[in-house]
């Protein structure tokens, strides 16, 4: 039988959205109407949020009364904290914020309402909480002890303050926000989608969330990125093209290539090679960095791929000093805001998501008592 041409639902239409835009065929990508090239680099990642979740670019009113609102929403609650130290020793890094955004629920006092208000409210809380619960969640497996919150720094700043216990430079903080701003929300892909459903069911923002990180952490989604710096740790530096070349005949995939929906590069992955280059060369070894363009290069002839996302913000991340397994959790940090501000835009016109499948198993089968199966 041939297969599905809708298999993966690709090319399917299954939300209508104010909130990204992307051209696959000429590698653009818009979040409400702005080009991203317009916004890296010159947005902070806390004005990108308020552009998703409250449909403007703030003003500095605006930005200041919304900061001020993630500032406090920077508070895990005593459930977390009473949790997190074993959370930690029993599960890995995607699958504790799974639980631990889970517990937030519980105490988040807008948990009941779906209402326009009540969901702006949590959006905040939730983009504000998810850098800390990372950082609270190193910190307990490490030991180390957690520097608090800094209420003069921004998200980027702060997250890696408290991820390396070190006040970072400002170009390593400017570098990161823009990552921020890059992964903040990217239309109908698989982890947004699964926000979607879940809220079509009236469900509320955390269990969508919590649906959210579970997809993400799968290796042909957000999972991706943790994986290209394993690829990339596991290769001799001489020997990329044989490594990239065994792998393909193996039939395995290259982590960190192809998409779904860019048929041409990925206009996240333009400014990431370049952070990637300039961190690798500021730090005075740009192994990774050189590995990772030879690698580029060896795939696209191979394959024709192109890298995605993924591809370079692996060796950013691990440039700026994030340990490797965190690198999907920092994903959940910045796609936390798109998320949120899909499930505002999924409760404020709601349908349920049910769709179709195609039966392909056996029909007309009779029934047959236990003893003679
Ligand atoms: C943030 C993000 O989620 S970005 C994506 C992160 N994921 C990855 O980097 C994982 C590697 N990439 C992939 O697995 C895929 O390219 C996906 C999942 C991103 C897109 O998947 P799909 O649109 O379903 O494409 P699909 O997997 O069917 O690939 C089409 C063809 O290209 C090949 N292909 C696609 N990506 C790759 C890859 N990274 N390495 C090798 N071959 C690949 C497939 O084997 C397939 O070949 P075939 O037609 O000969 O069977
Ligand atoms: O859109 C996709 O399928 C995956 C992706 O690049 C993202 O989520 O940023």
């Amino acid at each position: 039988m041939a297969d599905n041409p809708t298999k993966g639902l690709a090319d399917v239409v299954a939300a209508s959205t104010a909130l990204s835009d992307i051209d696959g065929k000429a590698g653009r990508l818009f979040y409400r109407g702005y080009d991203i090239h317009e916004l890296a680099g010159r947005t902070s990642f806390e004005e990108t949020a308020h552009l998703l979740q409250h449909g403007t670019l703030p003003t500095r009113q605006q930005l200041a009364d919304y900061g001020a609102e993630l500032v406090r929403g920077r508070t895990l609650g005593a459930l977390v904290e009473a949790n997190v130290a074993e959370i930690a020793e029993k599960q890995g890094p995607m699958e504790a914020l799974r639980t631990l955004v889970s517990l937030t629920s519980a105490e988040d006092p807008d948990k009941e309402s779906n209402e326009p208000e009540a969901n702006c409210r949590k959006a905040a809380r939730l983009t504000a909480q998810q850098p800390i619960l990372v950082a609270r969640y190193h910190a307990a497996r490490t030991g180390a002890p957690l520097r608090e919150p800094d209420p003069e720094l921004s998200i980027a700043a702060n997250f890696l303050l408290q991820i390396t216990g070190r006040v970072p430079d400002q170009r390593a903080v400017d570098i990161f926000d823009a990552c921020l701003v890059l992964h903040a929300d990217h239309t109908m892909n698989a982890s947004t989608f699964a926000a979607r459903v879940c809220a079509a069911t009236l469900s509320d923002m955390h269990s969508a969330i919590v649906a959210a990180i579970g997809t993400l952490k799968g290796p042909l989604h957000g999972g991706a990125n943790e994986q290209v710096m394993r690829t990339l740790e596991s290769i001799p530096s001489d020997g990329v093209a044989r490594a990239v070349r065994d792998k393909l005949g193996r039939g395995e995939k290259i982590m960190g290539f192809g998409h779904r929906v860019y048929k041409t590069e990925d206009p996240r992955a333009t400014h990431l090679r370049k952070m990637s280059r300039e961190l690798g060369e500021a730090g005075g070894d740009d192994t990774y960095y050189r590995m990772s363009k030879e690698m580029e290069e060896v795939v696209f002839a191979e394959k024709g791929l192109y890298p995605n996302v993924d591809f370079y913000a692996a060796t950013v991340y691990h440039y700026l000093g994030i340990p490797t397994d965190l690198f999907t959790p920092v994903f959940s940090v910045s796609r936390m805001s798109g998320w949120t501000a899909h499930v505002i835009e999924q409760h404020a016109d709601n349908r349920l998501i049910r769709p179709d499948s195609e039966y392909i198993g056996e029909r007309d089968q009779k029934w047959v008592a236990i003893d003679e199966r």
